[in-house]
């Protein structure tokens, strides 16, 4: 199994106009965890995503992604709130758009990792809500199984769904072992999902908290789910 990117963020600043998002930022995260990055609405998580991601490159400071810059270092998977397929290519073919030299075979394999051997030749309109977030999922994967950057993938779903999608993502984890961030407002996401939960709060954003959640996923009953989630969520507040 391919092991995930290891990450080092050191953000001195990061500004939009007047507006200091980030003054003196570290965030360093091992090879193969798991972090939700959660924290009120514009404190600038997706921001966060994007400096790793090397698609915002103006700030001062450095990010390393297994020792490089962004730009230099493997494109990560991507995962946005809304799948954003293109609707006239299937779901392989969504897969091949982002991936060309993808084997067709190896992208077939992917999308029955997240249970969707038998869709790889539909097309968005056939298929639901929930399994189009699926192929978005196979297609970050496509891209590279080291580093996954989800943005509020579980926003505007219901909980079931969230959790259908929850158990598909830990089962992703445990099979590649990636590196994930996971953006989220909603403290259950983190709780279901995270080995490590940091929470940014203020502005200049500032790290409130660093909790590592220590009970495996695996073994996370809902009413655990709960409690850590009402634990976060009261620290998320404080
Ligand atoms: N391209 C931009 N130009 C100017 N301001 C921006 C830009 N992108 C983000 N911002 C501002 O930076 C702040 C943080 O935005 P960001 O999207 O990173 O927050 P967030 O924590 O992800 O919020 P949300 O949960 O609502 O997505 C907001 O005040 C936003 O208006």
């Amino acid at each position: 199994m391919a092991s995930g990117a290891e990450l080092k963020a050191d953000i001195a600043e990061k500004s939009f106009g007047q507006n200091t998002l980030f003054e003196g930022l570290r965030i360093e995260v091992p090879a193969g965890q798991v972090v939700a990055l959660i924290g009120p609405s514009g404190v600038g998580k997706s921001t966060v995503l994007r400096m790793i991601a090397g698609i915002d490159t103006a700030y001062e400071g450095r990010i390393l992604v297994d020792g490089v810059a962004p730009s230099a270092a493997e494109v990560p998977g991507f995962v946005f709130q809304d799948p954003r397929l293109l609707p006239w290519e299937t779901a392989l073919g969504n897969l091949l758009a982002v991936k060309p030299d993808l084997p067709p075979d190896e992208g077939r394999k992917l999308l029955a990792a997240v249970g969707l051997e038998a869709a790889a030749d539909l097309r968005p309109a056939e298929l639901s809500g929930g399994m189009q977030r699926r192929v978005a999922l196979a297609r970050a994967l496509a891209v590279s199984s080291r580093l996954l950057l989800l943005d509020e993938p579980f926003v505007s779903i219901d909980r079931k769904l969230a959790m259908e999608l929850w158990a598909l993502l830990a089962g992703v984890v445990d099979r590649f072992g990636p590196t994930v961030i996971l953006v989220t407002h909603d403290p259950y996401d983190a709780a279901a999902l995270a080995d490590r939960v940091i929470t940014l709060r203020g502005r200049p954003a500032k790290l409130v908290d660093d909790t590592m959640l220590d009970v495996p996923r695996a073994d996370r009953q809902d009413d655990l789910v709960a409690k850590i989630a009402r634990e976060l969520d009261a620290g998320m507040r404080a």
